[in-house]
Protein backbone atom coordinates (compact mmCIF):
# COMPACT_ATOMS: atom_id res chain seq x y z
CA UNK A 1 0.00 0.00 0.00
CA UNK A 2 1.37 3.52 -0.83
CA UNK A 3 2.30 5.76 1.74
CA UNK A 4 -0.24 8.43 0.59
CA UNK A 5 -3.28 5.99 1.05
CA UNK A 6 -2.47 6.25 5.03
CA UNK A 7 -5.92 7.60 6.87
CA UNK A 8 -7.11 8.36 10.28
CA UNK A 9 -9.87 5.91 11.69
CA UNK A 10 -11.93 5.70 14.36
CA UNK A 11 -11.76 3.18 17.08
CA UNK A 12 -15.30 1.85 15.89
CA UNK A 13 -14.46 1.24 12.29
CA UNK A 14 -11.27 -0.74 12.70
CA UNK A 15 -13.11 -3.27 15.16
CA UNK A 16 -15.32 -3.71 12.59
CA UNK A 17 -12.32 -5.55 10.26
CA UNK A 18 -12.69 -8.86 12.45
CA UNK A 19 -12.37 -11.57 10.39
CA UNK A 20 -10.15 -14.11 8.48
CA UNK A 21 -11.05 -12.62 5.13
CA UNK A 22 -10.65 -8.61 6.40
CA UNK A 23 -8.45 -8.55 9.79
CA UNK A 24 -7.25 -4.75 11.46
CA UNK A 25 -5.13 -4.34 14.54
CA UNK A 26 -5.07 -1.72 16.56
CA UNK A 27 -1.49 -1.63 18.13
CA UNK A 28 -0.15 1.33 19.99
CA UNK A 29 -2.30 3.90 17.94
CA UNK A 30 -1.79 2.32 14.72
CA UNK A 31 -4.00 0.09 12.38
CA UNK A 32 -2.52 -2.72 10.73
CA UNK A 33 -4.14 -5.04 7.99
CA UNK A 34 -3.06 -8.16 9.14
CA UNK A 35 -5.38 -10.06 6.36
CA UNK A 36 -2.63 -11.07 4.48
CA UNK A 37 -0.27 -12.27 7.01
CA UNK A 38 -2.72 -14.31 9.27
CA UNK A 39 -1.22 -17.61 8.14
CA UNK A 40 2.60 -16.51 8.02
CA UNK A 41 2.11 -14.83 11.45
CA UNK A 42 4.31 -17.33 13.64
CA UNK A 43 1.88 -17.06 16.58
CA UNK A 44 -0.84 -18.51 14.26
CA UNK A 45 -3.44 -16.67 12.86
CA UNK A 46 -6.39 -17.42 15.82
CA UNK A 47 -4.73 -15.33 18.33
CA UNK A 48 -4.38 -12.27 15.63
CA UNK A 49 -8.12 -12.87 14.95
CA UNK A 50 -8.94 -13.08 18.47
CA UNK A 51 -7.05 -9.41 19.28
CA UNK A 52 -9.34 -7.88 16.73
CA UNK A 53 -11.95 -5.43 17.92
CA UNK A 54 -10.07 -4.47 21.02
CA UNK A 55 -7.15 -2.44 21.87
CA UNK A 56 -4.54 -5.13 21.34
CA UNK A 57 -1.29 -2.65 22.15
CA UNK A 58 -1.38 -4.86 25.51
CA UNK A 59 -1.70 -7.97 23.71
CA UNK A 60 1.15 -7.68 21.39
CA UNK A 61 3.08 -6.31 24.09
CA UNK A 62 2.78 -8.71 26.65
CA UNK A 63 4.56 -11.55 23.67
CA UNK A 64 7.46 -10.02 23.43
CA UNK A 65 7.84 -9.39 19.69
CA UNK A 66 11.16 -9.58 18.64
CA UNK A 67 12.61 -6.26 16.92
CA UNK A 68 12.47 -8.40 13.61
CA UNK A 69 8.45 -8.80 14.31
CA UNK A 70 8.12 -4.79 15.07
CA UNK A 71 9.76 -3.91 11.82
CA UNK A 72 7.56 -6.61 10.04
CA UNK A 73 4.57 -4.53 10.85
CA UNK A 74 5.96 -1.70 8.95
CA UNK A 75 4.44 -3.72 5.74
CA UNK A 76 1.02 -3.41 7.57
CA UNK A 77 0.11 -0.66 8.60
CA UNK A 78 -2.48 1.38 6.57
CA UNK A 79 -3.12 4.65 8.89
CA UNK A 80 -3.71 5.68 12.21
CA UNK A 81 -6.88 5.95 15.30
CA UNK A 82 -8.34 8.80 15.77
CA UNK A 83 -6.97 9.04 19.78
CA UNK A 84 -10.26 10.08 20.81
CA UNK A 85 -12.28 7.00 20.19
CA UNK A 86 -9.68 4.55 21.13
CA UNK A 87 -11.39 2.07 24.30
CA UNK A 88 -9.18 0.30 25.91
CA UNK A 89 -9.47 -3.25 26.77
CA UNK A 90 -10.75 -3.04 29.81
CA UNK A 91 -14.12 -4.46 29.00
CA UNK A 92 -12.25 -7.86 28.42
CA UNK A 93 -15.46 -10.32 27.68
CA UNK A 94 -14.23 -13.43 29.84
CA UNK A 95 -15.02 -12.48 33.64
CA UNK A 96 -18.64 -11.83 31.45
CA UNK A 97 -19.51 -15.18 30.55
CA UNK A 98 -18.52 -16.47 34.14
CA UNK A 99 -21.58 -14.35 35.09
CA UNK A 100 -23.74 -15.79 32.52
CA UNK A 101 -22.96 -19.66 33.28
CA UNK A 102 -23.56 -18.54 37.34
CA UNK A 103 -26.24 -20.85 38.37
CA UNK A 104 -28.55 -18.85 40.98
CA UNK A 105 -29.80 -22.40 42.33
CA UNK A 106 -27.15 -22.40 45.45
CA UNK A 107 -27.61 -18.62 46.30
CA UNK A 108 -31.31 -19.50 46.83
CA UNK A 109 -30.52 -22.23 48.87
CA UNK A 110 -28.37 -20.99 50.91
CA UNK A 111 -30.66 -18.29 51.46
CA UNK A 112 -33.63 -20.49 52.13
CA UNK A 113 -31.07 -22.14 54.69
CA UNK A 114 -30.21 -18.98 56.32
CA UNK A 115 -33.56 -18.33 57.51
CA UNK A 116 -34.76 -22.03 58.58
CA UNK A 117 -31.77 -23.81 60.77
CA UNK A 118 -32.54 -20.90 62.85
CA UNK A 119 -36.34 -21.35 63.04
CA UNK A 120 -35.57 -25.20 62.97
CA UNK A 121 -32.96 -24.68 66.40
CA UNK A 122 -35.94 -22.75 68.13
CA UNK A 123 -38.42 -25.52 67.79
CA UNK A 124 -35.83 -27.98 68.94
CA UNK A 125 -35.23 -26.12 71.93
CA UNK A 126 -39.10 -25.34 72.54
CA UNK A 127 -39.83 -29.06 72.04
CA UNK A 128 -36.50 -30.00 74.50
CA UNK A 129 -38.55 -27.32 77.20
CA UNK A 130 -41.47 -28.71 76.89
CA UNK A 131 -40.65 -32.52 77.05
CA UNK A 132 -38.11 -31.73 80.03
CA UNK A 133 -40.97 -30.25 82.12
CA UNK A 134 -43.82 -32.84 81.23
CA UNK A 135 -41.28 -35.47 82.31
C1 LIG B 1 1.21 -6.68 12.98
C2 LIG B 1 1.21 -7.37 14.09
C3 LIG B 1 2.10 -8.55 14.39
C4 LIG B 1 3.26 -8.98 13.80
C5 LIG B 1 4.00 -8.36 12.62
C6 LIG B 1 3.68 -10.18 14.51
C7 LIG B 1 4.82 -10.90 14.21
C8 LIG B 1 5.29 -11.98 14.92
C9 LIG B 1 6.55 -12.63 14.72
C10 LIG B 1 7.60 -12.26 13.66
C11 LIG B 1 6.65 -13.63 15.63
C12 LIG B 1 7.83 -14.59 15.86
C13 LIG B 1 8.55 -14.27 17.16
C14 LIG B 1 9.18 -12.89 17.16
O1 LIG B 1 9.88 -12.54 16.17
O2 LIG B 1 8.94 -12.13 18.11
C15 LIG B 1 5.41 -13.63 16.39
C16 LIG B 1 5.11 -14.53 17.39
C17 LIG B 1 3.96 -14.49 18.13
N1 LIG B 1 3.00 -13.53 18.12
FE1 LIG B 1 2.87 -12.01 16.80
N2 LIG B 1 2.79 -10.46 15.51
C18 LIG B 1 1.81 -9.49 15.48
C19 LIG B 1 0.73 -9.37 16.34
C20 LIG B 1 0.44 -10.24 17.35
C21 LIG B 1 -0.68 -10.09 18.25
C22 LIG B 1 -1.72 -8.97 18.25
C23 LIG B 1 -0.64 -11.14 19.10
C24 LIG B 1 -1.66 -11.37 20.18
C25 LIG B 1 -1.45 -11.95 21.31
C26 LIG B 1 0.51 -11.96 18.74
C27 LIG B 1 0.92 -13.14 19.37
C28 LIG B 1 2.04 -13.86 19.06
C29 LIG B 1 2.40 -15.11 19.67
C30 LIG B 1 1.61 -15.86 20.74
C31 LIG B 1 3.60 -15.50 19.11
C32 LIG B 1 4.33 -16.81 19.38
C33 LIG B 1 5.41 -16.70 20.34
C34 LIG B 1 6.10 -18.05 20.43
O3 LIG B 1 5.46 -19.08 20.15
O4 LIG B 1 7.28 -18.05 20.74
N3 LIG B 1 1.15 -11.36 17.67
N4 LIG B 1 4.60 -12.62 15.95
Amino acid sequence: MGNDEKKVYTYAEVSTHKDDKDCWLAIDGKVYDVTKFLLDHPGGPEILLASTGIDATSDFEDIGHSSTAKAMMDDYYIGDIDSATIVKNFNYTEPKQLHYNQDKTPEFIIGLLKFLVPLAIMALAVGVRKYSKSS
